[in-house]
């Protein structure tokens, strides 16, 4: 795991355990080792450590978080170095992240290749640099850079860290060599005053301002992530105690946080992020064995709000976009809708107006779908209406050449049926973007019953190359992601039937971690898209939202959004919804009085007599709700794995990511409490299916088996 050798007067130790170089318990066995091994060589005069393959270190091995841990520890290896009596310097390539970084602190020199990237990202995984980076990143590079480097786990490239003394050098060519050369340079030269534990903190002096200022900044931004709170004392700890009390103060602190839910949700998201990519089909095809087409040209059909944010997101990846319109006018209007999202594109600095003119130049545009006919994949974005996307999907299938691949970005409808309009249902998949497309990670991939490993494995590798976050399930009316939701959105006008105020509910949401609360969501959305929706699947039951509905199709139901929509009040775009904008577009909101006594006269017209209702209430009603459904969602196969649906919750709905998605939070309050909670909500209102428990939920209630292996007792169900 950690190989040595030596050139002339040079040692090199290469920790060689693939594919991250993390430091699990054998790794820091053998730079121990083999620190003693080159200190006690008479002919070694200095020692260059690195990485062997794609990278340096890149922290503490996080599969051993949880167990004690055993020595030596990170600390003891930095000592080691400090104390060799010998110059040691750090080679760094790829990224030398958390532990790998702190080992390079220890080191009395460090150089770094262009591309390589440094940083101490402990916060995002719930904890902070215990292994001695919070008392030595400040005094090389200063209590600011430290404060922000630490408590965003923000990795820097190796030429600003130079700038601030973190890379001595930055050189290119081969790592190894240039460590080498480095080192003899250095041997047989003075390096004591490299040893930094022995220097004080730069800007100890400013300490609290610089720490209310970063206080600030986290209570902002941290909806209830305590991780940069701690990160700031261990921070502090380096000004106010001596170096190996601060040490040992902070290495208290990393074992509680170690035992805190929100690390463990954090390491638990760290991990479900990078297993959606092993995606499997319940036909046996999979990410191993099934083999992407090769993507060149994509069209795009609509130019409406999806249809122009997705044509941005490919644009900017470098894909050449075909972008189709059933007229001129609309063709002209969603064109300047790209070219401002482009510009707005370089006013976040998401890239240069060099970059922003390529991408734009990449664009061409048809009202003719014929000039589809040689393009590799089409991405369909228009209306949600099923007869429309059958009609396009049988034009396309004539039209385009046999191996093109057809995407549905619908966000409800059946991909089976958008598929069975073809006659190539193997080559229909659904790909569903979230609003706005350029921005939003999450891109949901649905396969059909009929969908190739081929096509899934083409738009799993479309996303990634996008930069999306690609997550697959099944179909089924919404999805994961809008099945899970609708529930909730349901369940908060519910909430407001009964006694609670928008606002009310929108807060306890918001200090619960949601970005935004669910009216502020309708109103950012737009009420009039549901609504819409909401007639015509009265129509298709041959009903009529009447203004007293307390019923629909057998379901409890509330039109109190359907009044809010009879008075054009669909939210921000018309200046007033849920909330009334200062003018239509504005985000400024303010609570608006008509709508509190448009609430009252509705609950008056169905005699409801208002109650008060509690946050444990609305967030219980909120959150099991959809929790309900997602158990659900894995009990049906429309979703493989817990892991896939909590990705698709942090990046599609902002779920608070130290909470690990919904499924992890059922996991973490525990699923018996989950299961009884949701029964006594079956148990008050039997008129919404949605509370009626599901059987795996209720199985694992009982057993309470680890989220880890839900899957696989579903499966067994
Ligand atoms: C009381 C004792 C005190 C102890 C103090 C200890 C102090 C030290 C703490 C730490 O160091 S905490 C860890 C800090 N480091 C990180 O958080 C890095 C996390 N990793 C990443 O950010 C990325 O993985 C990467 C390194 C930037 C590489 O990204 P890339 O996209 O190239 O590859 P990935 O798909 O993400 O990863 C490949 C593969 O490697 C696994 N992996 C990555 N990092 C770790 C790790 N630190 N430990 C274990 N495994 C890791 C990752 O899960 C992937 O695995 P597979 O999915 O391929 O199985």
């Amino acid at each position: 795991m950690v190989d040595y050798w030596r050139q002339g007067s040079v040692a090199v130790i290469a920790v060689n355990n693939p594919p991250v170089n993390a430091l699990s318990y054998n790794v820091r066995v053998g730079l121990y080792n083999n620190l003693d091994k080159a200190a006690n060589d008479r002919d070694v005069l200095a020692v260059v450590i690195c990485g062997k393959g794609r990278t340096f270190p890149v922290g503490a091995d996080i599969h051993e978080f949880g167990q004690i841990p055993k020595e030596p520890w990170i600390t003891d290896v930095g000592r080691k170095i400090e104390s060799l009596g010998k110059p040691v310097i750090a080679a760094i390539h790829g990224t030398g992240l958390g532990g790998g970084l702190e080992i390079a602190l220890f080191c009395h020199y460090r150089i770094a290749l262009p591309n390589a990237r440094v940083g101490l990202p402990e916060v995002l995984i719930g904890l902070l640099p215990a292994g001695g980076g919070a008392q030595l990143l400040p005094r090389l590079a200063g209590i600011q850079v430290a404060m922000e480097m630490i408590t965003t786990g923000r990795q820097l490239p190796a030429s600003e860290a130079a700038k601030y003394n973190i890379i001595d050098k930055v050189v290119s060519g081969d790592i190894v060599k240039e460590g080498i050369e480095f080192a003899l340079r250095v041997q047989n030269k003075p390096f004591q005053d490299k040893i930094l534990r022995y220097r004080s903190p730069h800007g100890k002096d400013s300490l609290q301002p610089i720490t209310e200022a970063v206080l600030r900044k986290i209570k902002m931004r941290s909806r209830g992530f305590y991780a940069p709170v701690w990160c700031v004392r261990s921070i502090a700890n380096s000004v106010k105690l001596p170096f190996e009390e601060g040490l040992a103060q902070n290495r208290i602190m990393f074992q509680q946080m170690q035992l805190s839910g929100q690390a463990k949700a954090l390491q638990y998201a760290f991990f479900a992020e990078r297993s959606i990519s092993k995606w499997k089909l319940p036909c046996g095809g999979n990410f191993a064995t099934a083999v992407p087409r090769k993507i060149k040209t994509i069209s795009v059909i609509g130019a409406g709000t999806m249809g122009t944010g997705i044509t941005v997101a490919l644009l900017s990846a470098g894909f050449p976009v075909l972008l189709v319109e059933q007229n001129k006018r609309f063709l002209m209007k969603g064109v300047q809708t790209v070219q401002s999202l482009l510009e707005g594109g370089v006013k976040r600095r998401k890239f240069t107006a060099e970059q922003a003119k390529m991408a734009s130049s990449s664009l061409t545009t048809t009202v003719d779908l014929q000039a589809l006919n040689s393009v590799d994949l089409v991405i369909e974005a228009v209306f949600e209406t099923l007869s429309l996307k059958e009609d396009i999907f049988s034009k396309l299938d004539k039209i385009c050449k046999p191996e093109a691949i057809l995407c549905s970005n619908t966000s409800y409808l059946n991909i089976d049926k958008i598929a069975a309009s073809t006659r190539r249902p193997d080559k229909v998949v659904g790909t569903h973007f979230f609003s706005p497309a350029h921005i939003m990670r999450l891109m949901e991939n649905i396969y059909g019953c009929k969908t190739s490993p081929e096509t899934v494995a083409t738009v799993m590798d479309l996303g990634k190359r996008i930069g999306k976050v690609p997550v697959l399930v099944g179909t089924c009316p919404g999805f994961c992601a809008n099945r899970m939701n609708r529930p909730q959105s349901e369940e908060a006008l519910f909430l407001v039937e009964e006694g609670a105020q928008p606002e009310q509910i929108d807060q306890v949401l918001e200090d619960f971690g949601m970005p935004m609360g669910p009216f502020k969501v309708r109103d950012l959305a737009g009420g009039d898209i549901g609504w819409r929706s909401r007639k015509d699947a009265a129509l298709h039951l041959g009903l009529t939202l009447s203004y007293d509905l307390q019923f629909f199709n057998g379901e409890r139901y509330c039109s109190l959004a359907d009044k809010l929509c009879e008075l054009g009040r669909f939210g921000q775009k018309t200046g007033s919804g849920w909330y009334s904008y200062d003018k239509p577009g504005s985000k400024q909101l303010s609570i608006d009085e008509d709508v509190t006594k448009l609430i009252q006269n509705h609950r008056d017209s169905l005699g409801i007599k208002p109650r008060k209702i509690t946050t444990q209430e609305i967030q219980e009603r909120f959150l099991f709700s959809g929790i309900n459904e997602g158990f659900k969602i894995l009990e049906e196969g429309i979703a493989a794995r817990p892991e896939d649906i909590d990705i698709i919750w942090l990046y599609g709905f902002g779920f608070p990511r130290h909470y690990g998605g919904p499924m992890f939070y059922a996991s973490q309050i525990g699923l018996k409490r989950v299961y009884d909670r949701i029964c006594h909500y079956h148990e008050l209102f039997p008129y919404s299916s949605h509370w009626m428990p599901s059987k795996l939920l209720q199985k694992l209630s009982i057993q309470e088996v680890p989220i880890g292996q839900w899957a696989e007792l579903h499966s067994k169900l």
